[in-house]
Order: structure tokens, then C-alpha cells, then sequence
């Protein structure tokens, strides 16, 4: 445990690796924790993902196929994946926050999870559930992908194992604030982050 005078008690740096179907919600959650987030002292990694920098929903990097794998050969990536006919970089930059002590939310990967956990031993695994409507419906509304990408992320889906007995699982079926305050209490009970936070941010909701 390392203290931290201004903000008090600081415990073990940690990799909060969020996993869950796609348009499960994770970037919605990240958003709408991410003050609270930065008031408890976790960075948020911004991932590098081969799909234009255009693309709704989140706050990513968008580079050319060229220029992912030019990265990655540079070392560039404390994780990497491929899913939905897309490769995901994590910026290895989050190892120099957590060897300064700094815990660090990832939006992952289910299909990389087994890999992540290898490399961060310590990792918190946070996987969100959704029913199967309620995902597809979501998709639909997002709008981001076309009718057959949407098709072939619900089957991948389908195809994947449930969550292991080490996965937290948050449902994020209901409201947004929900899921979020859910997450802040995790994070408190994991000791994740400063502790004793005065008058902490809470959940910052779209309008
Ligand atoms: N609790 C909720 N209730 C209603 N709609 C939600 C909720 N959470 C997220 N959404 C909506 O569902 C859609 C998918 O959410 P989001 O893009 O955050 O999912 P995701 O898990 O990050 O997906 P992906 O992995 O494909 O990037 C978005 O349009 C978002 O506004
Ligand atoms: O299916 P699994 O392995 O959980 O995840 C695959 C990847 O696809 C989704 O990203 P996006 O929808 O392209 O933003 C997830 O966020 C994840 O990074």
C-alpha cells in the first residue's frame, strides 16, 4: 500500500481490464466514469484501433493497417488483439503508470483476456452482461456498423465462453447510472485507486 499525502491511502496498481459483448456499453460506462475515474487517481487507456478516427462511440486512435503494424514492431503496445476484423493496441504506456502506481482501466478484450491476465498476473477482470435483445437493439441504434458487421459481432457472441468464476460481472441491462455507480463501488471494495476521496465526481451521465 503506498500513501499519498495529499489524497490519502493509494493501494497496489491494478489493470482494470473491462470486457463484454459488443455494445455491451463499455465505452458508454468508461465516459460516464471517467471523472471519477481521474478523481480516484485510474487512468483510462486510449486504444489504437484500425477503423477510421471518425467512427461513433469512442475516444480511440484510428491508424491504417500499415501503420498498426509499424507500431507494434516499434513496441509501441502493452497489448494487442484482433477481433471483428479489427487489431487493438493498448499504448505500453500504461506499464510507466502502473510502475509509477497507477491503476489503469482498458477497454479489452474476452478473446484476449487469458493473454492480458499473463502479462498483469494482478489484472481485474470487470465483464459487463447484457440479454441478447437488448444487445442487438443497441447495435441497431448505434448505428456504427453496417446490418452484416452487426450480424457477425452477435454471433461472435454467441460464440464465446461465459465469464470464469474470477470475472467481476457488472449488468448494464438497466440504466447507465446504475452500471456506473456499480462500477465505483467495485472499484472501492477492490480498493482500486485513492481512497477516502472527498467529495468525489460521481457518474457523469449523456443528456
Ligand atoms: N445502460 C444503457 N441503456 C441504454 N443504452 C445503452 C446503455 N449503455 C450503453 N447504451 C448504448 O448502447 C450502445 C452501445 O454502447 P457502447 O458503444 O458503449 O458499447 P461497447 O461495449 O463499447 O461496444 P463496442 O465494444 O462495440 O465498442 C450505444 O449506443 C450506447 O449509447
Ligand atoms: O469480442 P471481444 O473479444 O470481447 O472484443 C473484441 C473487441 O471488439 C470490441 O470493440 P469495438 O466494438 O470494435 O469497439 C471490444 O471493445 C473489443 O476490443
Amino acid at each position: 500500500m503506498q500513501y499519498d499525502a495529499s489524497n490519502g491511502a493509494i493501494s497496489r496498481a491494478r489493470v482494470i481490464f473491462l470486457i463484454g459483448p459488443s455494445g455491451s456499453g463499455k465505452d458508454s460506462l468508461i465516459d460516464a466514469a471517467r471523472e471519477a475515474l481521474r478523481a480516484r487517481g485510474v487512468e483510462v487507456a486510449r486504444r489504437v484501433i484500425t477503423r477510421s478516427a471518425e467512427a461513433k462511440g469512442e475516444d480511440a486512435h484510428g491508424v491504417s493497417e500499415a501503420q498498426f503494424q509499424a507500431m507494434r514492431d516499434e513496441g509501441a503496445f502493452a497489448l494487442d488483439w484482433q477481433a471483428n476484423g479489427l487489431r487493438y493496441g493498448i499504448p505500453i504506456q500504461i506499464d510507466r503508470w502502473l510502475a509509477a502506481g497507477r491503476s489503469v482501466l482498458v477497454n479489452g478484450s474476452r478473446g484476449h483476456l487469458a493473454i492480458a491476465r499473463r502479462r498483469y498476473p494482478d489484472l481485474l477482470a470487470v465483464g459487463l452482461v447484457v440479454s441478447p435483445d437488448a444487445l442487438r437493439a443497441r447495435l441497431l441504434a448505434r448505428g456504427r456498423e453496417s446490418l452484416e458487421a452487426i450480424e457477425q459481432r452477435l454471433a461472435r457472441n454467441a460464440s464465446l465462453q461465459a465469464y470464469d468464476a474470477e470475472v467481476q460481472v457488472l449488468d448494464n441491462s438497466t440504466s447507465l447510472a446504475n452500471a456506473c455507480r456499480a462500477l465505483l463501488r467495485l472499484l472501492e471494495e477492490q480498493g482500486v485507486g485513492r481512497s477516502s476521496v472527498q467529495k468525489s465526481p460521481t457518474c457523469k451521465l449523456p443528456d
